[in-house]
């Protein structure tokens, strides 16, 4: 099992943060591994992580120790996950994309742009007997619903689980890349259309998580075997303080549902990290659509590569010691990366049929306002009759459905637990105390009885 590589990094002063608060920072560099931090409450706290990027490390050392190794395994057919998680404003966009995707300097380019180039660089340099196709999927996770960031119509797209291919997201729109610049353009054009706003702590702020799924797949000639890598990169919305960021509306409700979804991502991560390997029981992957996604990633047979963006500023220090106390957290997940199994006939008939039944529900569809509901509706029953449709599976839904129930009753329940646990505490705490007011009570009428007693005696021999 090889451990999750965590990374922080650490973004330059910004000129707001400087003109409010002045230059004081949180952290004292120690070397590129390792860091002091200032703690109002506990002193300083030394943190340590496979790399730290302080403000003046380039973005071409981040893809060389984050993703290059992710990018080598999926193009063996290892599958990959990156994720960049941080407080808003923090630098996670900035490290993932960079400034921008077409027009931006070499220097500048972000982690996603460099994957692509790299991707391309080891395709064509590979001398073996396979022909590599590469896809990209691009989703974000807003308000709980994911959303097909290349055809905004899909706007609540299906979490799935299958054995062989593990999370799959039904019917997502998934672009062919042909060559390292057209990929950028089509990166470009799913950037556009993510959800942005502009908040206290950033003027281009994600509102959501975005999902980049870059499927690598091989296909040797001589057995028409396949072989697939999938790598994940996941630019996270950022955890905010509600009441220091003085969101309001439609951003207030934004910040609480990403605020929700991170601390799924934390329970996750708690109940990998913190539950002994032979209790392991329940991991609240379907707690959220986040941690669901990540589910193969998290403790999964996939490497993990995790980068913990920070504010450097006194201002943010509370927000930065979670961020990196989550790291600290992560780098105890344990994964297991193995190569996919070759596809099988059964997941190509699946492919097929899913591009049959997406032509078929077209042209129903079309015929809708020419036959009216009901009878598009005995047509496409016809259409099953005769296999001509696949009919999804219902007993699979179902079960799926089940699972979700019984995860969240089980999540609600080991909370509920907790707060026993909790109130429990309390309880004992207070009936120590009201023991310690009787025994006090007891005593005090013990002596008001004596003197009473001695009072009357001395009376009686007066
Ligand atoms: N390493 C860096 N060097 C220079 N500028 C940076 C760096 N990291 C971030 N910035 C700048 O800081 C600002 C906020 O960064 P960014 O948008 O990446 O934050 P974020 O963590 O993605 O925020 P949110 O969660 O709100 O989307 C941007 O103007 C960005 O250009």
């Amino acid at each position: 099992m090889s451990k999750v590589t965590v990374c922080a990094r650490f973004r330059p002063l910004s000129s707001s943060e400087i003109r409010d608060h002045g230059s004081c920072v949180s952290i004292h560099r120690i070397d590129d591994e390792s860091f002091n931090f200032k703690d109002e409450k506990d002193g300083d706290l030394s943190f340590s992580f496979d790399k730290v990027f302080y403000e003046d490390s380039a973005q071409a050392s981040v893809y060389e120790v984050l993703a290059l190794p992710i990018v080598q395994d999926a193009v063996s057919g290892l599958n990959g996950t990156i994720l960049s998680y941080g407080q808003t404003g923090a630098g996670k966009t900035f490290s993932m994309e960079g400034p921008g995707i077409i027009k931006c300097d070499a220097e500048r380019k972000g982690l996603i742009p460099r994957v692509i180039e790299g991707l391309f660089e080891m395709i064509n340099a590979s001398q073996g007997e396979a022909v590599y196709s590469v896809k990209l999927a691009m989703v974000e996770i807003y308000m709980e619903k994911v959303r097909d960031l290349f055809d905004l119509s899909k706007d609540n797209i299906q979490i799935k689980e299958s054995k062989s291919q593990g999370i799959l997201l039904s019917g997502v729109t998934e672009i062919p890349l042909l060559e390292a610049s057209e990929a950028m353009q089509i990166l470009s054009n799913g950037i556009l259309n993510r959800a942005v706003g502009e908040t206290q702590m950033n003027a281009s702020s994600s509102r959501s998580h975005c999902v980049y799924i870059f499927t690598v797949q091989q296909e040797f000639s001589a057995d028409k075997r396949t072989k697939t890598g999938k790598l994940i990169l996941v630019d996270l919305a950022g955890s905010e303080k509600v009441g220091k960021t003085g969101a309001e509306g439609k951003l207030l409700e934004e910040a609480k549902t990403i605020n929700k979804s991170l601390s799924s991502l934390g329970n996750v991560v708690n109940a990998l990290t913190c539950t002994p390997q032979s209790k392991l029981t329940h991991i609240p992957y379907r707690d959220s659509k986040l941690t669901r996604i990540l589910q193969d990633a998290l403790g999964g047979n996939c490497r993990m590569a995790l980068l913990c963006c920070c504010s450097p500023s006194l201002f943010n220090a509370s927000e930065t010691l979670s961020t990196l106390r989550f790291g600290a957290r992560a780098q105890h997940i344990k994964a297991t990366p193995c190569v996919i199994p070759s596809e099988d006939k059964n997941s190509k008939t699946q492919e097929c049929t899913a591009q049959k039944d997406v032509a078929c529900e077209i042209i129903l569809d079309k015929l809708k306002d020419k036959m009216g509901t009901e009878a598009v509706e005995m047509l496409r029953e016809l259409l099953i009759l005769h296999g001509i449709m696949y009919h999804p599976s219902p007993m699979e839904d179902l079960m799926s459905e089940y699972e979700d129930i019984t995860s969240k009753v089980i999540s609600s329940l080991q909370e509920k637990v907790v707060q026993l646990d909790y109130a429990m505490e309390e309880l004992v705490k207070r009936n120590q105390v009201l023991k310690a007011k009787l025994a006090a009570a007891e005593n005090r009428s013990f002596w008001n009885n004596m003197s009473d007693a001695l009072s009357f005696f001395s009376f009686r021999t007066n």
